[in-house]
């Protein structure tokens, strides 16, 4: 199937009223490899029609960060959501999504401020800006999210929560490469010996949750160890944080929780940041 290509509000609003059904949207940034793919598989389970967007929002990049080379590839993209069967892509320019610089914008609060928050200061708040305005350009009844981004996740699910948007947002599974190493459009930055060490991140998740058993301490522990040796190799990780949260408002748990959480690392290895995490469980002592 040959999707339509909206590139302006126009032709978005012209091929969203001729979508019969319902429409479910899978935002990206393009550079679409197979975790995208996942998603426009899921999407076509909760819709008749699939939109993708394919946009890298200058909003959510902070001075210093890879906005001007992250990869730009619509050619390969447009492809991609074809052979996945996606009826529409929207690929607005900048001008098309800001036609003037907007002084009205979402703030993300204090979970926004949080683990990857710290990292990126702002960045939730020019997600949640792109994210809010894609929904109402095009009008979806569904959104699909990756769990690779579990915060971004968490949080637009908030936002839909406490700002009444009418989307239901689903959240599908992290897709990894055969070694464990969690799809990203920025792992085509890593040289050989960069996503060696860049596997340490999926390596200490896993390390983290065959700990889990013995409580939240232990499964931190564990997954500390594998990075405390990464951040030894050469080239070396450099951890920017390892957290386990609750999954709902990503506060930092202690070693007494009992329930669903999660095990949450970013760190970079030479210039490239990568995120990662993992579900966990934690029983009571009987239940583990
Ligand atoms: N490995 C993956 N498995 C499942 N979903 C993913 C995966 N990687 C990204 N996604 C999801 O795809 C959507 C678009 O993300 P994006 O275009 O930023 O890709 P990305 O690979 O995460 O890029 P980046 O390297 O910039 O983080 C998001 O909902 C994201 O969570
Ligand atoms: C949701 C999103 C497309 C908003 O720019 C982006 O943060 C991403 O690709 O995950
Ligand atoms: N994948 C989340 C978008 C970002 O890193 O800016």
């Amino acid at each position: 199937m040959t999707p339509v290509i909206a590139r302006t509000r126009a032709e978005l609003a012209a091929a969203r009223s001729r979508v019969q059904g319902t429409l479910a949207l899978v935002p990206t940034m393009g550079a679409l490899h197979e975790g995208h793919r996942s998603l426009i598989r899921a999407a076509r389970e909760h819709a008749d029609t699939v939109a993708v967007s394919v946009f890298v929002n200058p909003l959510q990049f902070g001075p210093g960060e890879d906005f001007e080379r992250y990869p730009r590839t619509l050619d390969d993209d447009l492809a991609v959501c074809a052979a996945e069967g996606a009826g529409l892509v929207f690929t607005p320019s900048r001008e098309v999504m800001y036609p003037a610089e907007p002084q009205v914008t979402i703030r993300s609060g204090p979970m926004g401020e949080r683990v990857e928050g710290i990292t990126r200061p702002g960045h939730f708040d020019g997600m949640l800006t792109v994210v809010m305005k894609l929904f109402q350009l095009v009008r979806p009844d569904a959104a699909i999210f990756g769990e690779k981004d579990a915060q971004q996740l968490a949080m637009i699910r908030r936002m839909v929560a406490d700002l009444d948007v009418p989307v239901r947002v689903v959240g599908a599974p992290t897709v990894r490469e055969p070694d464990g190493l969690a799809l990203s459009s920025r792992n085509r930055y890593l040289s050989e010996p960069e996503r060696r060490t860049a596997l340490s991140l999926s390596r200490a998740l896993r390390a983290g949750e065959d700990a889990s058993a013995a409580g939240p301490a232990a499964a931190v522990e564990a997954a500390r160890a594998v990075l405390d040796k990464a951040a030894a190799e050469d080239p070396p990780l450099a951890l920017d944080y390892l957290v386990l949260v609750d999954p709902a408002t990503f506060t930092e748990i202690d070693d007494a929780h009992r329930g669903p959480a999660v095990l949450a690392v970013a760190g970079r290895v030479g210039t490239t940041h990568l995120i990662d995490n993992l579900p966990l469980r934690f029983g009571s002592p009987k239940e583990s």
